[in-house]
């Protein structure tokens, strides 16, 4: 859309980005049902319950050192210390092992530090005897020793419900011995494009045809290991058609996303066909640009989604708004992304009224080391190819017109 295009003279009738945001994450009640897995197979899923550690860690006194466990109350006044060595620890030895009085342990990293011994020294920090050990530094009590229950005692959170199991949260899951967890069951998500104009990539163009970019980047945006998506790729702008693939999906899935056919051509059904069906629409359009046209609502149990055709927009009113209605529905606690502080490095003229998520690149910082961001084209919608270019997107106030060089804005790293 051109800037000064008169298209956003009436963009005051529309919601803003925070009350459409608020109104859709109303609609997105997170599914309830919940499956016990295996810790293995529970990666990738959303948690359905807090954990709390079942046993202190560490579980045992052991050393963090290669090196040599000793017992400081048996120590010489020094300063050179000679210490015999009686025996060897590594990870996995219980630890019961014993040594005559003034005796050193060989001991391993992560090897149990017997009851009576107080500290490890470092082996960089000593030299090898034909009997033992030489070192010239008095180590402290408690020196190189990770004591049983220093980082968690048995009882202490670990994990909330509603975060992602990813490598850190599997870590600490694992670490503590959950052998299994519950999690909330994946999320059905139905998928389709709209648009008789669409190609997939690897089929011949014809006359006014392009490819369809949208389902790839959905694609690519809803596979996680808590969706279980059906795909059902393109769908004729023919109404009985869609109105069935709408019928279809809102009887079966949890959650359903579609591009294109939510302005007001005559070719664009989605509203009226939601209604038709008994959908009740909450949101229709959005003070922000791209993505005006974003529509969003409940049909019984299942939640509908429709975005603007515009790749583009299809991808930064799925960003800022669907995904997070989405990810609400799926269990997964509110997170909205946090922006960057940035600075525009050039000057920038538009038309008040939409709030506007500008793709931009980053141009390196000023002197002060903030980011400095320059402008894509201006006209964008359709042009996804700029997206790939993009580093993020810099978030215009509705309000503002022209921008001078300078002018500190929110950023969006991608
Ligand atoms: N009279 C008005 N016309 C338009 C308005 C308006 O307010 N009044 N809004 C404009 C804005 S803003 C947008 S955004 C678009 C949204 O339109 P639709 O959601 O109805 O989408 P379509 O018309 O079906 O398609 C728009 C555009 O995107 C291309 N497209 C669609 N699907 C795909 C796909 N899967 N992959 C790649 N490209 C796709 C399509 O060919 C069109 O060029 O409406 C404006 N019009
Ligand atoms: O401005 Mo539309 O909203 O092209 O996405």
């Amino acid at each position: 859309m051109a800037d000064g295009c008169g298209c956003d003279q009436h963009a005051q009738k529309y919601l803003t980005v925070p009350e459409a945001l608020a109104r859709g994450l109303a609609i997105a009640d997170p599914v309830t049902e919940t499956e016990t897995l295996p810790l293995i197979d529970a990666i990738g899923r959303v948690l359905a319950e807090d954990c709390i550690s079942k046993v202190d860690m560490p579980a045992f006194d052991n050393s963090a050192m290669d090196g040599y466990a000793i017992r400081t109350a048996d120590m010489s006044d020094g300063p050179i210390f000679n210490l015999p060595v009686a025996g060897r620890i590594a990870a996995g030895d219980t630890g019961a092992h014993s040594a005559p009085a003034g005796a050193a342990l060989r001991i391993f990293t992560g090897a149990p530090v017997p009851a009576d011994f107080d500290a490890v020294l470092m082996q960089e920090d000593c030299e090898t005897t034909a009997d033992g050990i030489r070192f010239t530094r008095r180590p402290k009590p408690g020196q190189h020793i990770r004591r049983m229950g220093e980082d968690l005692k048995a009882g202490a959170p670990i994990l909330r419900q509603g975060c992602e199991i990813t490598a850190r949260e599997a870590a600490a899951l694992a670490s503590t011995g959950f052998c299994e967890v519950t999690v909330f069951r994946k999320l059905k998500i139905t998928l389709f494009s709209t648009g008789n104009e669409l190609r997939q990539p690897g089929e011949p163009l014809g006359p006014g045809q392009i490819y369809n970019s949208n389902r790839y980047m959905l694609r690519a945006l809803l596979t996680k290991p808590w969706i279980d998506l059906t795909d059902k790729g393109q769908v004729e702008d023919d109404p009985e058609r869609l109105e069935k693939a709408l019928r279809q999906a809102c009887d079966n899935a949890d959650l359903i996303v579609t591009t294109g056919g939510v302005s007001v051509g005559d070719e664009d059904h989605m509203p009226r066909l939601f209604a038709a069906i008994g959908g009740k629409t909450d949101v229709m359009k959005v003070a922000m640009k791209p993505g005006k046209p974003i529509m969003f609502g409940r049909r019984g149990r299942a939640l509908y989604i429709g975005l603007p055709g515009n790749p583009v927009s299809a991808y930064v009113t799925w960003q800022i708004i669907g995904s997070q209605m989405m990810a609400r529905r799926a269990g997964l606690r509110h997170m909205p992304p946090t922006p960057e502080q940035a600075v525009l490095a050039e000057p920038l003229q538009r038309q008040a009224g939409r709030q506007e998520y500008r793709p931009v690149t980053i141009d390196g910082t000023t002197p002060d080391g903030t980011l400095q961001l320059r402008l894509m084209a201006a006209s964008y919608s359709g042009r996804v190819a700029t997206l790939a270019q993009a580093d993020g997107l810099a978030v215009i106030p509705a309000e503002t017109k022209g921008l001078p060089k300078g002018y500190r804005l929110p950023f969006l790293r991608f």
